[in-house]
């Protein structure tokens, strides 16, 4: 048995009960057990009670606490009298999130809920998580993002900005949990394929954690939601009113790198070696540096280089039981060759190395990348950003995707441009026009920035492309035919914002 004292009176935990669970952090509030009917003891720096207790989102039940806690813990006459289940509850939520037409509006709602009861929150998200996922990360965490400052009410993270450099490891005491596991990070200067979003991209972490919890099973309280405010070039926020963030150009270079390596010391000073930090939404120009950099000190991980290549990587093998042929049997063409493009060609260039045992420079050849400028090939090395040199092989110079489709002709087409639109249809007819099944994947997000519709997709390939999109489109009828997961050979990937559909 031990003893825990905080302000109010001691609580003792059996020690079994306060065993670790999952991943070496012990269990110390309860939460692992916790049900409807028992409510764990609400420590907060003294056991919370009476009105305290109602507005702790972790212990908060609203009109679920039973007559027995009412009465223990103070809460007699703060709530009407009615006790209703958390089944009821989450079926009165559903009903009023469908209410609201705009998705901003359901949004805001489960961020109130959120910031409520938490456990009404998470049960929602995993009890209706193909209705809420697209709410509570992309598409609908774009347009948050864009509008934070409009609808910004409380913090839901660690907002660590220029102002703090020097302190940061004070901030970081300042959060209220101490057992962190995972810390997600953004600087907030590629918020999906909306560009620099500023101090506002704490949408995106906030979003990427509330998942690691409904679809992960990690503990709210070991999540830490991080935002580094390093400024923002994007005039539109610079003056915007209700801005968040500092009114400052972004600073660069070793202002940059010193503020990051302040908060990436600072982070393993507190929270100790073990904690996950995922980078999350940082501009190609410095994630690649801080996965290399940070990548044998710390345990760091790259959602958007490393996390995407893992989902779409097993999507093709999945694909590739519909289409035939091995992983070495296809070509394939990206368009955009930045984290997610050439991550997701590096994780594909090295199963198939290990699947053919051949060299990996010569598994790269069957992958080709297009960027702004056109195809990536050798004449153009010397003048390519570090990641894109691999992928430069011998061609003639490329201007543009349909060219690019017709010279290489591939079998599969990746979109991570986050450029919306541009899967033509001249494009999609061009795959289409050499492969009985083309797999086309349009991952850029939110859905404004789809490279095509599914309906597009479609449409355009008569039907016969194997598709998935990173944010989630409807089902598609052509020629009477439903293309929806569920139906056919269908595969349905919802981590990542990655909804593989086939
Ligand atoms: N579905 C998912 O799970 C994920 C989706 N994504 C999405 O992928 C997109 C890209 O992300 P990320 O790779 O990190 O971004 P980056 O900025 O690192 O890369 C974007 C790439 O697209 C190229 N590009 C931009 N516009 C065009 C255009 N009009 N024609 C050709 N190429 C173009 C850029 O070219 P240049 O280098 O010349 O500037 C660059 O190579 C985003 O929309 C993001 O939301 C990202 C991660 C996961
Ligand atoms: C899904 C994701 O991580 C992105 O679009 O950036
Ligand atoms: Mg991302």
């Amino acid at each position: 048995m031990k003893e825990i004292r905080g302000g109010g009176a001691p609580c003792v935990l059996d020690m079994d009960d306060a065993a670790t669970v999952g991943g070496g952090v012990e269990d110390t509030y309860g939460e692992d057990r916790a049900t409807e009917e028992q409510l764990v003891t609400p420590w907060t720096v003294s056991v919370a009670s009476g009105y305290n207790l109602l507005r702790d989102p972790r212990y908060n039940k609203g009109l679920a606490f039973t007559e027995k806690e009412r009465e223990t813990h103070y809460l007699r006459g703060l709530l009407p009298p009615a006790v209703t289940s958390q089944e009821l509850q989450e079926r009165k939520i559903m009903h009023n999130i469908r209410q609201y037409q705009l998705p901003l509006q359901r949004y805001m709602a489960m961020m109130d809920l959120q910031e409520g009861n938490e456990r009404l929150f998470y049960k929602l998200l995993i009890d209706n998580v193909e209705e809420l996922l697209p709410i509570v990360y992309t598409p609908t965490v774009g347009e948050a993002c864009q509008k934070y400052g409009s609808i910004f009410s409380r913090p839901q993270g660690l907002y660590i900005s220029l102002k703090e450099k020097g302190k940061i490891l004070e901030v970081l005491k300042n959060w209220p949990e101490r057992s962190i596991q995972v810390i997600v990070v953004t600087d907030g200067e590629r918020i999906l394929g909306l560009g620099d979003l500023g101090c506002q991209g704490m949408g995106i972490p906030v979003g990427k954690l509330s998942l690691y919890t409904a679809l992960g099973g990690v503990r709210p309280s070991a999540c830490l939601p991080i935002t580094l405010d390093v400024g923002t070039n994007n005039e539109e926020l610079l003056n915007d009113e209700f801005y968040i963030g500092l009114r400052q150009r972004r600073v660069t270079g070793q202002e940059y790198a010193d503020f990051l390596h302040e908060f990436m010391a600072a982070v393993k000073q507190n929270y100790g070696e073990k904690v996950l930090i995922q980078f999350e939404d940082f501009a190609n120009h410095n994630a690649f540096d801080l996965l290399a950099r940070y990548g044998t000190t710390h345990l760091v991980f790259n959602d958007d280089i490393q996390g995407t290549a893992s989902v779409v990587l097993a999507g093709l093998v999945a694909a590739l039981k519909l289409v035939g042929g091995t992983l070495a049997e296809h070509t394939y063409l990206f368009l955009g060759a930045g984290e997610a493009g050439t991550g997701i060609a590096e994780l594909i260039a090295l199963e198939m190395s290990r699947q053919t045992k051949t060299p990996i420079d010569e598994c790269r050849k069957k992958i080709w990348l297009v960027d702004s400028k056109g195809l990536i090939v050798s004449t153009r090395k010397e003048s390519l950003q570090h990641f894109k040199k691999p992928w430069a092989h011998e061609h003639e110079h490329v201007g543009n995707l349909l060219d690019a489709v017709n010279a290489i002709k591939p079998t599969v087409l990746i979109g991570t441009s986050g450029k919306g639109q541009t899967f033509t249809q001249e494009v999609v007819e061009a795959i289409s026009s050499f492969n009985e099944m083309p797999i086309i994947l349009a991952l850029s997000n939110p859905t404004s920035q789809a490279e095509c519709t599914a309906e597009q997709a479609y449409t355009w390939s008569k039907g016969r492309a194997v598709f998935a999109t990173g944010s989630p489109f409807d089902p598609v009828e052509y020629n009477g035919k439903t293309h929806v997961p569920g139906q056919r050979q269908t595969m349905h990937i919802s981590f990542q914002g990655l909804a593989l559909e086939w």
